[in-house]
């Protein structure tokens, strides 16, 4: 019995494609590949199983040489996985993009100041050449004044630096740090022009293995295609990765199309992870993009599948979906599903999380701006930072009467109490009296109740407590400029969006701050496709409500049939481009595949019988799976 289980199981379908790879990573007849993996398929095993195999195979002629194998993956926490799991092997160089390419261009002092040299002269030239063509007196010239302004004067100490740095998990506001995109453009762009680094490269690294490549910025990406090409006798470049997967705007946009023809594809098509009816269902989202389908594995349950539909204004929202739970508890028989403590909470976007945490206006204003969302989910987004880890803790210290903190926060961040400022006064002591009024100056603005972003962002401006990052700089000059005195001057030359987003943000109460800092803390009840990629959870939760998303970026609404697609959903589609729906399914499709044994999604839409009627008809759920209200469940 036992033998005919074995036989029949598919449990070993895709163990044909680790020896594949065996194949494919050759230090003499290397092949470049695109793994494809999606949801739960075990990347990270086959990742692990290729390096000891590269080490087994190869350790000695690699050792031999000074070589090693690199691997570039997402988050920190992956790398410390896959550094586990590879015994902490010297051989391997385990690191996130960032950090990767900093060790790549670390020390190469003269050319990345002669990059940052060009790139500073262009942007000044840009902002100049707008400059002319605007309006003078206006809040945007105000801006571009500001921004040429500082610009200007990092162009002017270039040369007194000797050497420059970087942290790829900090702030990096010294004078000769470089900052996290410029670190990821410094390293593309060399690679792409300079012949010699090719080689230095492909020569230190002839196996180079990227997790997530679907997420992994453009240009290096690009770079590295004009690498693997120009070196595809000497050169493995592997690329794991599911399209479906890829949540965010710096990836790149149809990866898999773009792979060489000469390089293997090969597919993963077991999930490891997730319950039978989570697989069917996985399935089914997918196919509205692609033929990609999954099997589950034969040995895992049939699990659980729930879609709650409720009107848009339904009343106390947290009690419904707290009944939602412990339906789930009586249709599962598993009792933590009534503790929302171990569910795990997702949203398919961050609107309705700062609506509910309280950081709505902050999230309006920065999160409508490409280039500002992924830096301002993810907490890395300077402007945010400056208020949530250096205003913010020093007035929580000083409302709370912790002296020690607070001195401790002044003296490592403060540039009136910089090693160059204490040692340029002869009086130590001064500065320091300095630095307290100016924290005292600071704490003033709560006299009255909670200050703007903007009163606390002038208030640091005038004293200089902390150092405020150019482009906030840039909008408080905007924002504190008086209006052009020309009538139709403001309107001809507006702020750009970029400015005015900041400048919105700096209108927000500093109340904001602190809710913000805990969600990106990841503090909050619930969580989102960013915070929980690649990690799994016995029960999950995904709350969708397009009200408070305000169809944004996002619409589910759409991707569930409660709404038709706009005329430029249809326009994008035709060409080929990516659309509200596009984006949302993939956003679907990563936060169901989380779950190992059951899913509970809730939708509230302003058409709950449609969506009921759409979701049946496209068969991704039965009509028994679908739910418009919460039945007495026998146990519940
Ligand atoms: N060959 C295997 N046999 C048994 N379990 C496996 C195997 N490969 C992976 N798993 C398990 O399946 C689950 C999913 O694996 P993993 O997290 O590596 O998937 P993934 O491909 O990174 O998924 P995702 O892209 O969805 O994050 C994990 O619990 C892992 O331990």
């Amino acid at each position: 019995m036992n033998n005919l289980a074995t036989a029949t199981s598919n449990v070993t379908l895709d163990d044909h494609v680790e020896d594949e790879l065996a194949e494919f990573l050759s230090l003499e007849k290397p092949t470049s590949f695109f793994l494809f993996a999606g949801a739960g398929s075990g990347k990270t095993r086959s990742l692990v199983n290729a390096l000891n195999y590269l080490a087994k195979t190869y350790r000695d002629v690699l050792r031999l040489r000074g070589r090693q194998v690199a691997v570039i993956t997402y988050t920190n926490a992956a790398c410390d996985e896959i550094t586990r799991r590879t015994e902490y092997d010297s051989l391997f160089v385990v690191r996130t993009i960032h950090s990767f390419a900093w060790l790549q261009i670390q020390g190469f002092n003269t050319d990345i100041r002669a990059w940052l040299k060009n790139n500073l002269q262009h942007e000044i030239a840009d902002l100049q050449a707008e400059e002319a063509k605007g309006r003078a007196g206006t809040k945007a010239s105000a801006a571009r004044q500001a921004q040429i302004d500082s610009k200007q004067r990092r162009l002017d100490r270039l040369a007194e630096i000797r050497t420059f740095t970087y942290n790829p998990t900090g702030d990096n506001r010294e004078r000769h740090a470089l900052n996290h995109s410029e670190v990821i453009k410094i390293f593309s762009t060399f690679l792409f022009t300079k012949p010699l680094m090719q080689r230095m490269f492909v020569e230190k690294f002839p196996f180079l293995l990227i997790d997530e490549s679907q997420d992994t910025s453009r240009a290096l990406i690009d770079a590295l295609f004009v690498v693997q090409n120009a070196y595809a006798d000497r050169f493995c470049l592997g690329l794991i990765g599911d399209t479906m997967q890829r949540i965010y705007p710096d990836g790149k946009d149809r990866i898999e199309s773009e792979i060489p023809e000469s390089w293997a594809t090969p597919v993963k098509k077991l999930n490891h992870r997730c319950p039978q009816r989570i697989v069917r269902l996985i399935n089914q989202i997918r196919g509205g993009a692609d033929d990609h389908k999954q099997e589950p594995r034969d040995d895992r349950p049939e699990g659980w599948v729930r879609l709650f539909v409720f009107p848009i204004d339904a009343a106390d929202k947290p009690a419904l979906e707290q009944s939602v739970r412990d339906y789930m508890m009586g249709l599962t028989g598993d009792r933590d599903w009534s503790d929302a403590s171990k569910c795990k909470i997702l949203t398919l976007e961050h609107h309705m999380a700062a609506r509910r945490m309280g950081f709505l206006q902050m999230f309006e204003a920065l999160a409508s701006v490409d280039d500002y969302r992924t830096g301002f989910l993810d907490g890395s987004f300077a402007p945010a930072r400056f208020f949530t880890h250096y205003v913010l803790p020093l007035v929580t210290a000083q409302q709370k009467g912790d002296k020690f903190a607070a001195t401790k926060l002044v003296r490592e961040s403060s540039p009136l109490l910089s090693k160059e400022n204490l040692k340029a006064n002869d009086r130590p002591i001064a500065q320091l009296r300095t630095a307290q009024a100016a924290v005292n100056s600071l704490m003033t603005l709560w006299a009255s109740g909670e200050p703007t972003c903007a009163a606390v962002a002038e208030n640091i401006a005038q004293t200089n407590l902390f150092a405020i990052p150019d482009s906030l700089k840039a909008a408080l000059a905007a924002k504190l400029a008086t209006p052009a005195e020309k009538p139709g001057d403001e309107e001809a030359d507006p702020v750009s969006d970029q400015i005015a987003a900041l400048v919105a943000f700096l209108d927000c109460s500093f109340s904001e701050i602190a809710p913000y800092a805990a969600y990106v803390a990841h503090q909050a009840p619930f969580d989102t496709h960013q915070g929980v990629k690649g990690l799994e959870f016995e029960r999950v939760m995904v709350l969708m409500d397009d009200g408070e998303a305000r169809g944004f970026l996002f619409g589910y609404d759409k991707l569930l049939g409660a709404k038709a697609p706009t005329a430029a959903d249809i326009k994008n589609a035709q060409g080929g481009k990516e659309t509200s729906i596009d984006r949302t399914r993939r956003l679907f499709y990563v936060t169901c595949s989380r779950a190992r044994s059951s899913l509970a999604l809730v939708a509230y839409s302003p058409d709950p019988a449609a969506v009921r009627a759409h979701v049946i008809a496209n068969a991704w759920f039965d009509a028994d799976e679908v739910l418009s209200e919460i039945p007495n469940y026998p146990d519940g």
